[in-house]
């Protein structure tokens, strides 16, 4: 059994380019601390932020480039014209409209999907060789309407889906256990947000699983623990939400960790929002969910086979289930 099932259009990894430059489109909350994150980690050599809104757009730029004299040398440029994405190895998409109060999730949906609209061909016409990346909520549903509006192979379209979600789960489990959170390996995978799936055995702390650690350890309340703290993964956002009115750091960390990945060939694996479809009898319909999969210059290079119990097949087949219903709705 191969350790990674490969992606049949995966395009061959080109060798590293010298010259890299990122496009962040949306300098919302979430797009300006992914682009602080990506200039001090010195990830690329030019960055571009695009957004509707001008003046916005002129402030973020200018009060980046001012720390100048702090940061690895960046071009740093910004514009509402996609003409200054022209040639951009990634784009990632954090564009969206708010939430309007009691509005459904659905409406939301559909007015984010007529910003992709606009977004994603320009977008697509001046890189047509990038790699999308999308944030953008509902992450999975809008990462399916981008790869549709662009025409690219699955590969080159990823969404951050549950990698913020993970981030989350390895800090409380490192938290709980007093290790680093660098030390924990944890998958949650599936659908981003409310309905995510913990992937149990996939827990390790310093490479030793958890669950075979308890069993041994006949530790059966730690079992209920790792629960509590899925639950408090969810309950965690809305907390966030509710005591700043937004999420930046850890979705600006998550999001530059996933493009050190892709830009620096790292061939890591993180659970990101892929083309499920012939993964995990995951046979219906075209839908994107997150699964562990390795990423480097090429995009997505391959998702690991990992063991799923059947509880764990039946919540993934739910959520697919879930997000073709809701995409058969789409007008795309
Ligand atoms: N996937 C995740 O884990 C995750 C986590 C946090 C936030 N999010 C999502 O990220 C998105 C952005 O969140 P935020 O807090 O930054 O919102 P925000 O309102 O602060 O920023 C959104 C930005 O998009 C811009 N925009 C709107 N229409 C545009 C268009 N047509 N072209 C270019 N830019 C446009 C707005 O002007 C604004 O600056 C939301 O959908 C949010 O739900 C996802
Ligand atoms: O931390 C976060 N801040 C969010 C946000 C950001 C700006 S406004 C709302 C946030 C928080 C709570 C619910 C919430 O509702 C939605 C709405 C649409 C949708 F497609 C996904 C979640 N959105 C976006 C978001 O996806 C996260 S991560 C998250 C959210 C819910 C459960 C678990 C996790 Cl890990």
């Amino acid at each position: 059994q191969a350790f990674f099932k490969s992606i049949m259009n995966a395009a061959p990894s080109s060798p590293t380019k010298r010259h890299t430059k990122i496009s962040i489109v949306g300098a919302g909350n979430v797009g300006m601390a992914i682009a602080q994150t990506i200039l001090t980690q010195d990830l690329t050599d030019e960055l571009v932020l695009v957004d509707a809104i001008p003046d916005k757009l002129r402030g973020e730029m200018l009060d980046l480039q001012h720390a100048a004299a702090f940061l690895p040398r960046t071009r740093i440029q910004a514009s509402t014209d996609y003409s200054v994405t022209a040639g951009s190895d990634l784009c990632i998409v954090t564009a969206g409209a708010r939430q309007i109060n009691g509005e459904s999730r659905l409406n939301l949906l559909q007015r984010n999907v007529h910003l992709f609209q606009k977004i994603i061909p320009p977008l697509v016409r001046h890189s047509p060789d990038t790699i999308l990346l999308v944030v953008s909520n509902p992450v999975d549903v809008l990462t399916y309407v981008a790869w549709k509006l662009s025409g690219f192979p699955s590969n080159r379209v990823i969404g951050s889906g549950t990698n913020l979600d993970s981030s989350r789960f390895r800090f409380l489990i490192a938290d709980h256990l007093d290790v680093n959170a660098q030390d924990v390996q944890a998958f949650i995978v599936g659908e981003h947000g409310d309905s995510s799936v913990a992937l149990w055995s996939s827990i390790s702390v310093g490479g030793v699983p958890v669950l075979s650690f308890l069993e041994k350890q006949q530790i059966a309340y730690e079992k209920e623990m790792l629960e509590n703290i899925h639950k408090e993964v969810i309950q965690s956002a809305y907390e966030v939400i509710s005591l700043k009115g937004y999420t930046s750091w850890a979705i600006g960390y998550s999001v530059a960790n996933l493009a050190r990945s892709i830009l620096r060939d790292q061939r890591r694996v993180h659970p990101v929002s892929v083309l499920a479809k012939g993964f995990y009898d995951l046979e219906d319909g075209e839908v994107f969910l997150s699964l562990p999969a390795q990423l480097g210059r090429g995009g997505v290079l391959g998702v690991t086979n990992v063991h799923l119990t059947d509880e764990e097949k039946h919540r993934l087949k739910d959520s697919a289930t879930t997000i073709l219903q809701v995409q058969n709705q789409l007008a795309l």
